[in-house]
């Protein structure tokens, strides 16, 4: 499995704010939008591009644009969430799809109440997003889900992931590459990333 860490100064910068207890919803949103668009800078350095010729006031410009696939980002709910909307600035016309998990709070495992994807997933390049990557239950999930379904070559883009879950993903889906802003010590005994940032859900939207 290939891990791809970003560790650009100012994503650190960014991420250290945002572990910050004292961050609240708004601020914890837009550090969170802010670092999934620069990690995407990254995860899409491999994007296929054409040359073109375009007419500037000057002269003509031989110029490389996007081409191949289409993009799709998949948002694990809710947390992915945040990161969608970053990343659609950058890439305003991909296609969004939502996997809804959350996890159950006594076995850990992830337990699924939606799913909406394009319908012409197999034929585009996925970006799996979820800013947590604990156990890895809930990611070894939906790409199982975006497998079923046609997807190849998808890429999970998390903000924090625990060594236990990529374990889990290099275990379950060995051809995924992983992005990644930081990687941490360990789960604590409730499953939580130490020292992680806390539940991402709630802080991104204040439910606790
Ligand atoms: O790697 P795992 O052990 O599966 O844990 C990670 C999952 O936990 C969080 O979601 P949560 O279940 O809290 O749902 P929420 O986003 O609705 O809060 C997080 O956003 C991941 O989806
Ligand atoms: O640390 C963790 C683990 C799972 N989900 C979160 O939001 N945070
Ligand atoms: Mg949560």
């Amino acid at each position: 499995m290939k891990i791809t860490l970003v560790d650009h100064p100012l994503v650190q910068h960014k991420l250290a704010h945002l572990r910050d207890k004292s961050t609240g919803p708004k601020d914890f949103r837009e550090l969170a939008e802010e670092i999934a668009m620069l990690m995407a800078y990254e995860a899409m350095r491999d994007l296929e591009l054409e040359e073109r010729v375009v007419e500037t006031p000057v002269a003509p410009a031989r110029v490389r644009v996007l081409s191949g696939k289409k993009l799709a980002l998949v948002a694990i709910l809710r947390a992915g969430l945040v990161m969608v909307e970053g990343i659609l600035k950058l890439v305003p016309h991909a296609r969004v799809g939502h996997i809804g998990l959350y996890r159950d709070p006594e076995s850990l495992s992830p337990v699924q109440y939606y799913a909406k994807l394009p319908p012409d997933i197999a034929e585009r390049r996925v970006f799996l997003l979820d800013p947590m990557l604990a156990t890895g239950g809930s990611a070894s999930h939906a790409l199982r889900l975006l497998k079923d379904k046609g997807a190849t070559g998808v890429k999970l883009m998390c903000l924090i992931a625990a060594p236990e879950g990529l374990e889990r993903i290099g275990r379950d889906h060995p051809e995924t590459e992983v992005v990644v802003a930081a990687i941490d010590e360990r789960l604590n005994e409730h499953g939580y990333i130490v020292p992680g940032l806390g539940d991402a859900g709630d802080r991104i939207y204040g439910t606790k």
